[in-house]
């Protein structure tokens, strides 16, 4: 554009100049008027070209020449003469009209021109917005009918973009589509007048009749031929699939592809629902897999995920194709079993499953065996919901594993008050975790020759608003049941350490505290880790601590349990296998064993001076004990005479209700001070 002027100024000179010289060559023959002919000629056509300004400078250049031409050799008009002058200023004149005319014809064509060009960009940057989306856009009528569709359309609906010009919109949306309730007319349409530019998610109608997902947006453009509804349209297939592929990994178990608990609780109580319906009955099956954790200690953990992928393919293969089967813990299931008229329906199942279960199972070259304790619940005699009955189920499978597995439970009103009572008692113990409402009694541990104590047995107790504190037997299993263990464990042996701080700052020789832990929490994963925290902050010697684990706890896992033990004599730690005689314990092992203390259990002990076999018994521990070099503790200690005649057989510690008592902690230090043990010396 900047360009053009330039041009129009050397083109009008150009021109001009060839006129002059055309015009002085051929003087000598044309008539008098011939130049200025010529002259006006090239003053028109230059300021037509180069417009005002060019056109004002050829004509003042014009002017300039006009007198020497016309007063030149051979002129028709002589200056000098009045005609000549009227004739040089009519020039003159008419000269500076023609360039003022031609410059404004020449703006309004320049003008003109550039009204072209913007017009040509601005479609073309339209064009070129409307292209540059990967939505399809589609300008549509009040009539439903498509005015603008731009490349796009092609990908989303198959259609060219001119297929589609002039056609109803109806035809990009899947008849199911209902049009919004108060809408007339064809549903995109419809869909376009009530919808605002928030995205709309419809299913749309490919060229070849497929259905897919579209989100289509709609915003409404005046234009010159009234209303139009513009629509962006994307395809949303992918992102619907991978919505789709989330939501069914959140609710699947990825190891064998089964429904995951959310998804049992969801599709569980469907079949509920329809089983109510229908004034049947359901059942719901809770499977737990015995003996799964050696199975996956012992081979690894692929072979356990085999081994748990094919107890779901042989649960689902099984069932009913109505029934649902899900797992929902490590090696726990459960079947939900629909519609059954008559519940024998639900003993022949278990028989079949127990059996299909329990058969050989084939992983790699490994020839394994599980078998299922299964407990059930009847719908709706046992719960009217889902959470209820699992819950009972889940109760009457413990039973089926305390009659010694491998088979089935039906939950009975005795499991359900055994069970009302375990709950309430495991939500009475949380609150009181948090309230502090434990504490921990001592019973001295003494020398059995020199009489000394040297140690005290600490042993929990719950305090009780009204009543006496309840010892441990009433509520240990609960929290080992309920998993409460570990966190009540930790706080036994964290109140353990402060009391060794407070008996030192007390000035009390250096006693050691043994601490009971329950087989649940010596098995738990991270008990060697739990343990070393705990050290890192007690600021005691961890040898004033001793660990009492039960000898059937060692000896149901012994090499794992014999592991844990080394890492926790590592730490320092003392260890003592406690109600020694009772857990069948096999000597080759327990050679091998890293414990520091046997204690015999008290059963042995509180007969010993009555019962020949008991004597008999407890002299063999204590001799195994100095054969084995640890010590031996002979608990439950009740009269003079047993502890005449374990001091005789040389067992070295003792503790019972002969000394004292489990005490409280202020009295323990009251006892300690005033103990007059020397009295059972002789
Ligand atoms: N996991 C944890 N278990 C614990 C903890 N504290 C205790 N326990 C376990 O509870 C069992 C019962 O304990 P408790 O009711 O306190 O009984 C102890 C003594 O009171 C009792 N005892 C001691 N001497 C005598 C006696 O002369 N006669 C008699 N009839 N009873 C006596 O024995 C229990 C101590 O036994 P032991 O642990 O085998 O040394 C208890 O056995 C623990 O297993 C805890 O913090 N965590």
């Amino acid at each position: 554009m900047e360009t053009r002027p330039a041009r129009g100024y050397l083109v009008s000179i150009l021109v001009f100049a060839g006129f002059l010289l055309i015009q002085f060559t051929l003087q000598p023959m044309l008539d008098g008027n011939a130049p200025m002919s010529m002259l006006l000629i090239a003053v028109i056509f230059a300021s037509i070209y180069a417009g005002g300004r060019a056109a004002l400078l050829v004509t003042l250049l014009s002017l300039a020449v006009t007198p020497l031409v016309l007063l030149g050799p051979g002129s028709a008009f002589a200056a000098s003469t009045p005609r000549g002058h009227a004739m040089l200023i009519a020039f003159a004149v008419l000269g500076l009209c023609i360039s003022f005319l031609g410059g404004l014809f020449h703006d309004a064509r320049i003008k003109a021109h550039e009204l072209m060009i913007t017009l040509d960009d601005r479609e073309h940057t339209m064009r070129a917005l409307l292209e540059s989306t990967t939505q399809a856009v589609l300008g549509i009528g009040t009539d439903g009918r498509i005015s603008i569709a731009n490349k796009a359309v092609f990908n989303v609906f198959g259609y060219r973009p001119e297929e589609l010009i002039g056609q109803s919109s109806a035809i990009l949306v899947s008849n199911d589509e209902e049009p919004p309730a108060d809408a007339r007319g064809d549903p995109f349409t419809q869909h376009c007048i009530t919808a605002s530019m928030m995205g709309r998610e419809l299913m749309g109608k490919r060229r070849n009749g497929e259905e897919f997902p579209m989100e289509a947006s709609f915003s409404m453009a005046e234009t010159r031929a009234g209303a139009m509804m513009v629509s962006y349209v994307a395809d949303i297939t992918e992102r619907k699939l991978a919505a789709e592929r989330l939501r069914l990994a959140a609710q699947h178990d990825h190891l064998t592809g089964l429904p995951n608990r959310a998804l049992v609780y969801e599709m569980g109580d469907q079949l509920l629902s329809a089983t109510r319906r229908s004034r049947n009955f359901a059942a719901v099956m809770f499977f737990d897999l015995d003996r799964f954790k050696p199975i996956n200690d012992t081979y690894g953990h692929e072979a356990g995920d085999k081994m748990l992928q094919e107890v779901a393919a042989r649960l689902q293969s099984t069932v009913r194709g109505s029934d649902l089967v899900g797992r929902i813990g490590g090696d726990e299931f459960v079947a939900i079993l629909p519609n059954i008229p008559n519940q024998d329906d639900v003993l022949h199942a278990a028989t079949h499953l127990l059996k299909r279960l329990g058969e050989p199972y084939r992983i790699d070259h490994l020839e394994l065996r599980t078998s299922p304790s299964i407990g059930i619940s009847i719908f709706p005699t046992d719960g009217g919901n889902l959470d209820t009955l699992i819950r009972n189920a889940d109760a009457a499978m413990y039973h089926a594993k305390h009659r010694g597995r491998n088979t089935f439970q039906f939950f009975t009103a005795e499991i359900n008050r055994q069970a009302e009572h375990t709950l309430a008692i495991e939500q009475r113990m949380r609150q009181s975790i948090e309230d502090k409402d434990f504490e921990l009694w001592y019973q001295p541990i003494f020398n059995t020759t020199s009489m000394d104590v040297v140690g005290a047995e600490a042993l929990l107790r719950w305090k009780q608003a009204d009543s006496e504190p309840l010892p441990p037997g009433e509520f240990i299993a609960v929290a080992e049941a309920s998993g409460l263990i570990n966190q009540l464990g930790d706080w036994v042996l964290k109140e353990a350490c402060m009391q060794l701080k407070r008996w030192r700052a007390q000035g009390l020789p250096s006693l050691f505290i043994s601490v009971n832990v329950s087989p649940m929490q010596f098995r738990a994963t991270d008990f060697q880790s739990r343990v070393r925290n705990l050290l890192a902050h007690a600021d005691v010697d961890p040898s004033q601590l001793e660990l009492e684990v039960t000898e059937s706890t060692v000896m149901k896992q012994v090499e794992e349990a014999s592991r844990t033990l080394a890492g926790l004599k590592k730490m320092g730690l003392r260890i003592a296998l406690d109600d020694f005689g009772t857990g069948y314990s096999s000597l080759s092992y327990l050679s091998s064993l890293p414990i520091d203390k046997l204690k015999v259990d008290q059963s042995f002990i509180r007969h010993i001076d009555t019962d020949a076999r008991s004597l008999a018994i407890a002299e063999t521990v204590i001799t195994l004990g100095k054969k084995l070099h640890v010590e031996v503790v002979a608990e439950g200690i009740e009269s003079k005479k047993a502890l005449q005649l374990l001091r005789e057989r040389g067992c070295d510690l003792g503790q019972g209700y002969l000394i004292s008592k489990p005490l409280r902690e202020d009295h323990f230090m009251h006892w300690f001070q005033q103990s007059g043990n020397q009295q059972y010396l002789h």
